[in-house]
């Protein structure tokens, strides 16, 4: 079985990820490290120096990469399902499970506004007002991909220990 997760910058991904993949003695790969292992360049550079178009384009060539593993969890970046087909790739997998963490748009600003210098596209936004409303408007434009996802779990207001016992009794 593989366990892909899904959700906006933010929502907890890398986090519940590695986590999960501990719980269930799973393989943990997250997706944007593994595109900077691949490519020799962190997602920052990638974006300063090559562009938006390059990271999108190898990060739908890393995902065919790791559609394939067993017994994974795989850490989408937020934009991954997205893009081009790869929410149709992800969901064409045998034996895989896609989730989405699901949550609110000020629960997402306030972990945000904690580390917007490393994802570059919220990295130019100046005040809590300002990145709420790109969350808002970006969160609208890719919240029908998101809701492809086989299962969905709220996770505002919850102790990522809670996030995991709700994320094994859906999974299982
Ligand atoms: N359930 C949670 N409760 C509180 N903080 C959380 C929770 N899940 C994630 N975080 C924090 O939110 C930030 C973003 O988490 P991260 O896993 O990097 O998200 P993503 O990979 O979806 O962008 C991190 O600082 C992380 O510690
Ligand atoms: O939402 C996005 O388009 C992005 C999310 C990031 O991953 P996280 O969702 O893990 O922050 C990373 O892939 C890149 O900065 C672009
Ligand atoms: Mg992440």
């Amino acid at each position: 079985m593989n366990i892909f997760l899904i959700g906006y910058m933010g929502s907890g991904k890398s986090t519940i990820g590695k986590q999960l993949a501990k719980v269930l003695g799973f393989g943990f790969i997250d997706l944007d490290r593994y595109i900077e292992q691949q490519e020799g360049l962190t997602v920052e550079t990638i974006f300063a120096e090559k562009g938006e178009l390059y990271f999108r384009k190898a990060e739908s060539k890393h995902l065919k990469a790791v559609l394939d593993l067993n017994n994974s969890v795989v850490a989408l970046g937020g934009g991954t399902p997205c893009y081009g087909n790869n929410m149709a790739l992800i969901k064409a997998c045998e034996n895989a499970k896609s989730i989405y963490l699901k949550a609110s748009i000020k629960t997402l600003a306030a972990r945000l506004a904690e580390a917007q210098s490393t994802r570059p596209l919220i990295a130019h936004l100046k005040t809590r007002a300002e990145l709420e409303e790109f969350i808002a408007k970006h969160l609208f434009e890719r919240a029908n991909y998101y809701s492809l996802s086989d299962v969905a779990i709220a996770v505002d207001d919850l102790e990522i220990e809670q996030i995991m016992e709700r994320l094994v009794l859906k999974l299982f």
